[in-house]
Order: structure tokens, then C-alpha cells, then sequence
């Protein structure tokens, strides 16, 4: 099978795409950082030249206090509104057609950003904002580190913002912190008040303990499962449960030697549903169709079976069918406009 090479990038930019597995808080770009730092720079002068390192990670535990700095250029209202406008317009310059965010609602005593609840109420208000060029949907994340009683608050407001943009929960958070079972109950409840549910799953093999658990609650979508045993690997092929994968993330976290031996391999051999996905695309510098090229070189993957994974992407977003109808016939209309990339190979 040939290799796309050439204009590889422009075509993965083209591509109609879904994005389902981006924190917004890790997505923040260069330029927004850059904007957030200038804002605060006077109550904040230990911020003022703050940016992301680059590649400065030696493992999966220097990912997470990364956080306690940015969360400090966003801990009030217009922040959080300024970086889920960029988030959005980058991505969809970036060719994304239908996006899910996710965040973990936060509150400072000492800002504007009082509660929960007005976090929520500020991403929102720019999640629901007219767009012609892109989809945008919101999922709520629960850390690993919280209470059963902070999750349980997080479930109440996917719950109250259910029909306003919120579709989902999801369980995030440091990999070596907290236990599923802690907030197991506020993902149940989720489910009972119809809202879908993703886990990030074995993310490191010290995960694996906890897998049958997050398993027996039927997730609609796993993030990651970078690191399964024989067992849970047969559960999830067998439920064909769609994987977002992330594979930047994995290997710059170092969960994945290498691009060659991310686990995408396995899934496309398998013909198992998964999803290219970002995960932190401000932190690991790669957009989206950066992630659309790196399986491409390192799979060998055609432009036809780059576009046949877009396509196949849109069976796993968190949204009613007539919706996913219109969103497919959208991908083939592109694909008939394009219809000369897909002659070439
Ligand atoms: C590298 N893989 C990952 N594994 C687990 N959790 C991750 C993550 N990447 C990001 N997050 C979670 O997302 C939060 C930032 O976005 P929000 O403040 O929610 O918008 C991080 O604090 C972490 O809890
Ligand atoms: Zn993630």
C-alpha cells in the first residue's frame, strides 16, 4: 500500500474531522497563553513570561502539576470564556467539523468564578454560540483525586445543563492519584439521567487493578487504554467500546516508546472503532491534523483510509443519529468535492 507523503499536511487539514477526547485546559495555544499572561500580569508578575515548556516531560507524572500554573492564568470568568473561544476557533481552523470538549468545573473564592455552576455557565455560553464551520458539544470531567461528594456536584451539573450543550461525563485526572471506586457512584448516576459516559482507561499498567470495575459500568467510550491486559482487551473488542486515542499525548508522556508502536496498530488490524484524538493539544503542541499525519506515516496509512477513519469517527460522538446522519452526509459531499486526492492513491 503507498505512503502519503507531499502535501499530506494540507490534505489532513482539509479533512473534515471529530475531535471527542480534548481538555480544554490543556488545549490552550502559544498565543492564548501569551494573551492570559499579559491580562494578569500585573496581579501575577511570576506568570508574566510563563509558557508551556516544550517537551520537557520525562514521564506521565510531569504532565499533571504542569496545571497548577496554567489554572492560575484561568481562574476567573473571561478567561475561561477567552480560552474556550480560542479552543474552539482552533480547531475548527484547523479542519475539526464536530467537536466535544471536556472540563473539570473549578471555583476561587478569591475571583469572579465563585461556583461551579458559573463555570459551567461561562464555557457554555461560548460551547452554544451560533457557528456555521463547526459542532461543539461539552462533556464534564470528574478528577480522580475528588471526593464522592465534589463528583457528585459535577454530576449534578451535567445533569442540570443535560439538554444545553453537556452530553457526557468523563474521569480524568492523575493517573496515579485517587480510585474509581471513590466516585464510582456519580458516574452511575450519571447514566440513570441518560448522560453518556468516558473513562480514561489504563493509561499506565498500574491502571489495570481497576479495570474490570470501570468496565462493568458499560463506558460508551474509553480514552487512551493504552496498557491492557488479555482480559480486558477481549471485554472492549468484544463490546466494541470505541477507543480515543491519543497517541502525541502517549508518547510524549512517555507511555508509548514510539509512534510505530502505538497501539493504533492493534486497533486497525482488529477493525476495532476507535477515534484520532488531541487530548492536550496546547501542552503537546499537535493539533489535530498533526495527529491525522503522524498515523499516517507511521501506519502507512492512504488518504482514503485517513478520510474512512474520519468518517468512521462520527458512530462514536455523543449525539442522536439524525445529527450523525447529517454530519455523514456533510464528510461525503466533502469527499466528492475531493474527489482528485482519492484518485492519486
Ligand atoms: C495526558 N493524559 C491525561 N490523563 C488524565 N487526565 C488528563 C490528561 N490530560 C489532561 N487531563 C486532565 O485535564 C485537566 C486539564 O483540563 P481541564 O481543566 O479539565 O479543562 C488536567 O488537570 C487533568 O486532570
Ligand atoms: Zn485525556
Amino acid at each position: 500500500m503507498p505512503a502519503v507523503t507531499g502535501d499530506l499536511k494540507a490534505f489532513c487539514v482539509a479533512l473534515p474531522k471529530v475531535e471527542l477526547h480534548a481538555h480544554i485546559n490543556g488545549s490552550i495555544s502559544f498565543e492564548t497563553i501569551k494573551k492570559l499572561t499579559e491580562r494578569k500580569k500585573a496581579e501575577k508578575p511570576h506568570l508574566a513570561d510563563y509558557q508551556i515548556p516544550e517537551n520537557s516531560l520525562d514521564g506521565i507524572d510531569d504532565f499533571f502539576p504542569l496545571f497548577k500554573l496554567i489554572y492560575q492564568l484561568t481562574d476567573d470568568i473571561e478567561a475561561i470564556k477567552m480560552v474556550t473561544r480560542d479552543v474552539i476557533d482552533e480547531f475548527a481552523k484547523d479542519g475539526t467539523r464536530y467537536l466535544e470538549l471536556r472540563s473539570t468545573p473549578r471555583k476561587y473564592d478569591d475571583t469572579d468564578l465563585k461556583t461551579k455552576d458559573l463555570y459551567v455557565q461561562s464555557v457554555l455560553s461560548v460551547v452554544n454560540q451560533p457557528r456555521d464551520n463547526i459542532v461543539v458539544k461539552l462533556i464534564l470531567s470528574v478528577d480522580r483525586r475528588n471526593t464522592l461528594e465534589e463528583a457528585m456536584e459535577t454530576v449534578e451539573l451535567a445533569i442540570k445543563y443535560k439538554d444545553q450543550g453537556v452530553v457526557a461525563v468523563d474521569l480524568c485526572g492523575d493517573v496515579h492519584a485517587g480510585t474509581f471506586e471513590t466516585v464510582k457512584p456519580a458516574f452511575l448516576k450519571a447514566q440513570q439521567h441518560g448522560l453518556k459516559v468516558t473513562l480514561h482507561f489504563c493509561e499506565v499498567p498500574e491502571n489495570l487493578p481497576e479495570a474490570p470495575s470501570l468496565l462493568a459500568i458499560s463506558p460508551d467510550r474509553l480514552g487512551h487504554a493504552t496498557l491492557l491486559d488479555d482480559a480486558c482487551r477481549r471485554q472492549i473488542y468484544e463490546e466494541r467500546i470505541p477507543i480515543e486515542v491519543c497517541m502525541t499525548s502517549n508518547v510524549l508522556s512517555k507511555t508509548v516508546p514510539k509512534y510505530e508502536d502505538h497501539h493504533v496498530k492493534d486497533l486497525l488490524l482488529a477493525g476495532q472503532p476507535f477515534v484520532i484524538c488531541t487530548d492536550d493539544k496546547g501542552v503537546f503542541r499537535a493539533d489535530l491534523s498533526d495527529e491525522y499525519m503522524r498515523a499516517a506515516t507511521a501506519f502507512t496509512m492512504t488518504y482514503q483510509q485517513l478520510y474512512q477513519a474520519s468518517l468512521a469517527s462520527i458512530d462514536a460522538i455523543f449525539s442522536d443519529d439524525a445529527t450523525k446522519e447529517s454530519i455523514r452526509k456533510e464528510w461525503n459531499q466533502w469527499y466528492e468535492r475531493n474527489i482528485h486526492y482519492f484518485n492519486k492513491v
